[in-house]
């Protein structure tokens, strides 16, 4: 085999993220944004997409300039042609990052046939992910890797969500390091107060999963709405996403919060089916970038 070409999707959080961090539970969804990664046999390392066409850069490519030196440790790679794809915004809590480090891994995987199953694929994704961020939990290169609904820890299949999910992008830049750093020192200041809502929103994620199980897309609305109030507790959220999410909220939407590390960065409503366009018509509306989408079961996979 000289080429191959894999593919790997996106992420969105129904519940628990910052709470994650912390051991809580949380339940993340693989949405059908994806980044394709096409690898070619070739005499040096070539890494090609709308960021310019590099050689090993860490600076343009760290996760996969990563990816390829890690997997040299695998198999004896002369030489790569990294052709890159994708439509998921990048740095706005979609998990953009682990989608290109796990489509590049099984791409690469498979050409050099290195036997990796999708369990090492995901750890192998997650060390990338940490070695590059400092702090990443482990959520976004699994379901990445595993597509569908999870719940981690656990990383537990739950049944597919099947009504309609629209992406708010605020456009705003949010680093996952900064806030994730935000919540620690409040968690440190105030830690009476802080631990019961970090473990209440995990309690939200455990009680979540019977919902899903039984598609009560209004309770798990409720559940969701909950649970962007604790985010605003502890301050990862800002004017521009509250503006995208109650405009949502009153366009219909069972639900509407935060997605990801907030302070920018996207919102995720859930709506019935016939309410997707006019959701997504009120987001654009009040300055945001809609994303009608829904939850893909398939997670990395060969394109071709
Ligand atoms: N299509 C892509 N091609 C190359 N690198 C990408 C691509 N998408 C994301 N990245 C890498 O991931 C980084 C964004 O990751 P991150 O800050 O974790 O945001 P996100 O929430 O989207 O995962 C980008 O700066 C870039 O280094
Ligand atoms: C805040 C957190 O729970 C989720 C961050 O998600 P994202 O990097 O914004 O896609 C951090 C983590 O779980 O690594
Ligand atoms: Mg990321």
């Amino acid at each position: 085999m000289q080429k191959i070409t894999c593919s790997a999707p996106g992420k969105i959080y129904l519940f628990g993220e910052h709470a994650v961090v912390y051991g809580e539970s949380a339940i993340c969804c693989a949405v059908d944004l994806r980044t394709q990664v096409q690898a070619c046999l070739s005499d040096t390392v070539q890494i090609s997409s709308v960021l310019g066409d590099t050689g090993i850069d860490h600076d343009r490519y760290p996760y996969v300039s990563s990816v390829v030196e890690k997997m040299s440790e695998i198999t004896d790679i002369k030489g790569i042609k990294l052709c890159i794809k994708s439509d998921i915004p990048v740095g706005s809590g979609l998990g953009s990052s682990a989608a290109v480090t796990i489509a590049t891994i099984q791409a690469l995987n498979l050409l050099f046939e290195c036997g990796l199953g999708a369990e090492d694929i995901a750890t192998l994704g997650h060390s990338i992910e940490k070695k590059i961020q400092g702090v990443a939990s482990s959520t976004d290169t699994y379901v990445s890797t595993m597509g569908g609904v999870v719940m981690v820890p656990l990383k537990k299949k739950l049944h597919i969500i099947d009504c309609g999910i629209v992406i708010g992008n605020t456009g705003k830049f949010s680093s996952t390091r900064q806030l994730v750093s935000n919540v620690a020192q409040l968690k440190k200041n105030y830690p009476k107060i802080i631990d019961p809502i970090l473990s209440t929103i995990g309690r939200i994620s455990l009680t979540g999963e019977k919902m899903v199980a039984k598609k009560e897309y209004e309770s798990i609305g409720v559940l969701m709405n909950i649970n962007q109030g604790l985010l605003d507790a502890i301050g990862v959220s800002s004017p521009e996403l509250a503006d995208l999410i109650y405009a949502a909220r009153n366009a219909g939407a069972y639900s509407a919060k935060i997605t990801g590390a907030g302070g920018g960065g996207c919102m995720v409503a859930l709506t019935p089916l016939s309410e997707a366009e006019q959701v997504a018509s009120a987001i654009t509306r009040v300055g945001g970038k809609a994303i009608i989408t829904k939850v893909t079961e398939h997670g990395v996979r060969v394109e071709h």
